[in-house]
């Protein structure tokens, strides 16, 4: 099945300064008018197909993300969220069809890109400090040899803005290992926008998040969405605690994907036609989507996430 955008982008990009300017530190200087770097998508996907272990994990699948935009990757385990992301930045190769990144080939735009990867907790013994993990996004490629000094206030004036920013600034001194989970997720999400990036790739930021820090952290990330033009490709298992933020939905079946608003999306009669089978999408007294009867992907979950 193929994908059906069922509409274009709605929003306008941004016209407020982006983070890139804010945040880059002078290691990271901003450059020059990149040829590529046009008002065109951030990531484009055409008719992509993707084989992991003997079996095709999705086909057919097209799909983007405009600058400044707020979409969100959905769908089932297993259907292979996750995959996209990682076909977007050449981690995963494609079996065929296209994609571009920031208008390169997958991997050619990687360092413009904050990507935060499925979830991995730190262990509670850990003695770094939450701003050294910020800290890490900027320097963590020099394998722990310092900057110089000039550069090194500034990455650490960087560090400071960037914990401001995502309100870490109350426990990032404090051992990452002692943190909770949605206080490590912010400093988490810091350090993937140390580099000031234009796109964030958030894989399942919420998950493991009880209800009001998933509400925090989605409200989190709507503000650096929307207020520093840093546009979001999201991968949530739980549409909810973002779907009030959202621009457009990237739902993915076996075999292919839709696209379009959360309205247009996520009703029975798209994923029916999507999943080829029945599904019902009720909508419960406090605005919450609960979609019934939506398949698993097969079941061939053997060493899911062992290529990361
Ligand atoms: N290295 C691998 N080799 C073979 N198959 C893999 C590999 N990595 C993932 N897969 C398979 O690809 C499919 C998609 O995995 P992916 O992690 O992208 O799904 P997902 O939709 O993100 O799942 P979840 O919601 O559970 O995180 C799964 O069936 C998984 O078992």
């Amino acid at each position: 099945m193929s994908l059906v955008n069922l509409r274009s982008p709605v929003r306008p990009a941004p016209s407020k300064p982006s983070l890139a300017g804010a945040a880059r530190p002078a290691s990271a200087p901003r450059r020059a008018k990149d040829p590529h770097a046009a008002d065109g998508p951030l990531v484009e996907v055409a008719d992509a197909s993707v084989v992991m272990g003997g079996r095709t994990v999705w086909s057919t699948v097209s799909a983007s993300v405009a600058p400044g935009e707020f979409v969100a990757i959905l769908g089932p385990n297993g259907v292979g969220k996750s995959t996209l992301l990682k076909a977007c930045l050449g981690l995963i190769p494609l079996a065929s069809g296209r994609v571009r990144l920031l208008g390169r080939a997958p991997g050619g735009a990687n360092a413009e890109v904050g990507y935060l990867p499925q979830r991995r907790s730190f262990d509670a013994s850990l003695r770094v400090r939450g701003l050294d993990v910020v800290r890490l996004g900027l320097d963590g490629d020099r394998w722990g040899l310092p900057l110089p000094g000039r550069r090194s206030r500034e990455a650490a004036a960087t560090v400071a803005r960037l914990v401001e920013l995502v309100g870490a600034g109350a426990y990032a001194h404090r051992p990452v290992g002692q943190l909770s989970g949605g206080e490590q997720q912010r400093l988490l999400i810091a350090q993937a926008l140390a580099r000031g990036p234009r796109l964030l790739m958030l894989d399942e930021p919420l998950d493991s998040l009880d209800l009001p820090n998933q509400a925090a952290v989605a409200g989190l990330i709507s503000r650096i969405c929307r207020d520093e033009g840093v546009a979001v490709m999201m991968v949530a298992h739980d549409v909810n605690p973002i779907l009030g933020y959202l621009d457009r939905v990237i739902y993915l079946g076996q075999g292919g994907a839709v696209s379009g608003t959360p309205d247009e999306v996520i009703t029975s009669d798209t994923l029916s036609r999507l999943y080829g089978t029945p599904i019902e999408v009720l909508t419960a007294s406090d605005g919450r989507l609960v979609v019934v009867g939506q398949p698993e992907a097969p079941a061939q979950h053997t060493d899911r996430h062992g290529d990361r």
